[in-house]
Parts: C-alpha cells; structure tokens; sequence
C-alpha cells in the first residue's frame, strides 16, 4: 500500500523512529541555583526515564511532558524511551475480545515496576478507571480539546455527518461512538477502523478504502499537527467524548516520591479534578469492560482562600445502548474544593445514570459480550476474556 500520510504529516514517520530513543535533555546545574556552588560534590541527581507506546503521537506526547519537566527542572536529567504495547501488537482481534483497557498500560507498568522506567506517560482516556497495586496517576496535563472529530477522505467534499449520503461507511472502533452515532444518524453504516493515527488515516485515504470518514479524538489530530484534515468537530449534543479524552496522564511506582513531586509540578488541577470525576463516573458504571459512556466536564476555577481551591464543576454523563435505540444523559452542577469532591460527584452522577435507565442497557450490553465471546469460543479463537 502507498504511503497516504497527510499532507501535513511530519517528515517522520513511526517506522523511521527507533524502538528505543534515550535523549539526555539537561543535566546543567543553571549559575542561579543554591547547589551550583557544590561543583566537587559527587552528582547525586537522579535522572527519570518517561516511557510509553511507539506510535508517533505516543512520542510527541512523552516529548511534551518531557520539554514540561525540563522546563521547571533544568538540573534534572530526563530521558525517553519507547515500546510496542499488547494493543500495538494485535490489531486483528475485537477489542470487545482483548481483556480490557489494560492493553495499553500492562508492558509498561511491569518496565516501571521493574525499575527499568520511571514515568509513564498515557493518553488519560487509556488509562483503566482502576490501576495496579504499587502505581497510580501523579500528574495531569493541561487538556487539548476533548471532543470527537470528523474527518472525510481526501478528495471527498463532505462537509458534516448530514451531509454523507445514506449508507456511507464511517471507521471507527469505539463502541461509544458507534452508539451515540447509530441513535442520530441511523442511516450511516459503522465499520472497525483500528491502528494507531497513522495507520487509521491511511485506511482512510487509500485509493480502495471502504471509508467515506472516519471519527478520532480531535486532540491527537491537533499534536500530530494534522489539524488541517479535521472536517468538523463532534460535541454536544450530538457527541459526548470518551472520559478523559484529551487529558495525558503520568503514571508512577506509589513509592517514589521525588517522581511524584516532579508530576505535582506540571499539573494541571482543574483537568486533574475534571477528569477524576469523569473516572469515578465510568468506574461506577463499567464493572469491567468497555461501555458506551459519554461525557462533557467544564471546571471553571472560582475565587478560593489562600493556599486552597474551588471550582464550580459541571459535568454531564450519558449512556447509550450499542444500537442507539436507548439513552441516559444526566448532568450535575456543583462546587468542588478538593479532588475527592470532585470524585464523589462523577461517582453520583453514575449511579443517577444507573437509577433512570443505565442498570438496563449496561446490562444488556454484558449479556450481548458475553454471548459473543461464547461464539468466538466455539469457532476456537483464541480469547483472552
Ligand atoms: N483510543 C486510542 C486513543 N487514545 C488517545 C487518543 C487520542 C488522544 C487523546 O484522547 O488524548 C486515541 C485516538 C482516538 O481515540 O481517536
């Protein structure tokens, strides 16, 4: 297959980056600072290795929270290195089938327990609600925008989802999307389009290609600077996003302090406390595998007493049933001082979504899974439930 980067695709592509990059950002103590005078003290400055996934925006993404750290820690060495995941490695399989969300984050977590790595770096929507004993979530980053994105083959003059004709195929593998899309535009076809960025654009734009468009997260388009191929954003009320979308989270062993110092001071506390109550949401209502749960957060920081925060946080939730033909939305509205305030109101949202119809269409949806995984059994697929 030709290569069918967009156009505006950096020269790099994710073949020509090696599996391993160690770069050493800064270990110059700046004249200003206080240990610069202890020039013959042995260096006993510790140097952190951000790890994550090999796809190009996994990179660009470890780059960002790497140049963030380097910024405000100039004395401190930062280093990066990369590795294909169990998500990388089996495209072919149904999600549905792969085990959960843990895919993505499992390799790297035994690395940094292991010690080789000290800091993960994730696309927070990657992340599942509940992690490892001995990791957690230290640093959040300032979110990209959060919403879906559409994005019609090249050469093609769509301009929105109204305008496809009747029954254009749409790619994408995200069961949410699927089903808030099913429920507004029934006449569309939905067909897996999976791969990271790269590899879904190319799907996307080959000359025999199924796709009329595709649905991505707008924030990866936006750091892999391929902005300029967005047909038009997907929100509210069409849309929810998925939880934390947008969000990069960093990840690190419970014990290490200093790795959780370094992440606090990059953090941006109204997406951390945004989308901690997003995950208190989803925790509450997934049980375990993946649903079609939607939401939209704003945090809007508000006038607090020295050395403490609030924000007025506003947060709406929704569940949709896999065909589109069942809907839950719900949203609260309320003051947040701490994170766990924000927490226990993602947490209440949820279990409001349970009381007035969500209970019913989750459960219809496990017992669909379920059903299909006794299918893939008896064609003797492998599964990995
Ligand atoms: N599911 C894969 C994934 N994980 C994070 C992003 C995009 C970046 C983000 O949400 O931060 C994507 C691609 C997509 O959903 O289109």
């Amino acid at each position: 297959m030709p290569e069918t980067t967009p156009e505006t695709a950096p020269e790099t592509t994710p073949e020509a980056v090696p599996e391993t990059t160690s770069e050493v950002i800064s270990n110059v103590v700046p004249e200003t600072s206080p240990t610069a005078t202890l020039e013959t003290a042995p260096k006993t400055t510790r140097k952190f290795v951000l790890a994550s996934r090999h796809s190009q925006l996994a990179q660009i993404q470890t780059n960002i929270v790497r140049d963030e750290l380097a910024k405000l820690h100039p004395d401190i060495t930062f280093e990066t290195s990369f590795m294909a995941t169990g998500g990388d490695k089996n495209q072919s399989q149904a999600l549905y089938l792969l085990g959960g969300k843990a895919l993505w984050t499992k390799e790297l977590e035994v690395s940094m327990l292991e010690g080789s790595v000290d800091l993960l770096v994730h696309s927070f929507k990657d992340v599942p609600t509940v992690l490892p004993e001995g990791c957690e979530i230290a640093g959040v980053l300032e979110r990209e925008n959060p919403l879906d994105c559409l994005i019609v083959k090249q050469g093609l003059s769509y301009k929105s989802l109204e305008e496809l004709p009747e029954g254009s195929v749409v790619g994408t593998s995200s069961v949410r999307r699927v089903a808030q899309l099913k429920r507004r535009f029934p006449k569309l076809a939905f067909k897996d389009c999976r791969g990271n960025l790269n590899t879904r654009m190319a799907k996307l734009d080959a000359p025999d290609s199924p796709f009329t468009a595709i649905i991505l997260a707008k924030a990866g388009m936006v750091r892999l600077g391929w902005g300029a191929r967005i047909t038009c954003d997907l929100g509210p009320p069409t849309a929810l996003h998925a939880v934390s979308q947008g969000a990069l989270a960093i990840e690190i062993r419970s014990d290490d302090e200093q790795a959780r110092q370094l992440c606090r001071s990059i953090t941006h506390w109204p997406t951390e406390w945004s989308c901690l109550a997003e995950r208190a949401c989803l925790r509450v209502l997934e049980g375990g595998c993946s649903v079609p749960v939607g939401v939209y957060t704003t945090l809007t920081e508000e006038p607090a007493e020295e050395g403490t925060k609030k924000g007025k946080l506003h947060i709406t939730g929704c569940v949709t049933s896999l065909e589109g033909d069942k809907h839950v939305e719900h949203f609260i509205e309320a003051h947040v001082h701490t994170a766990e305030e924000a927490e226990a109101i993602g947490a209440k949202l949820a279990q409001v979504l349970i009381e007035t119809g969500a209970r019913q269409i989750l459960d219809d949806i496990n017992a669909d899974r379920e059903k299909r995984i006794q299918e893939a059994k008896e064609k003797n697929e492998k599964v990995d439930a």
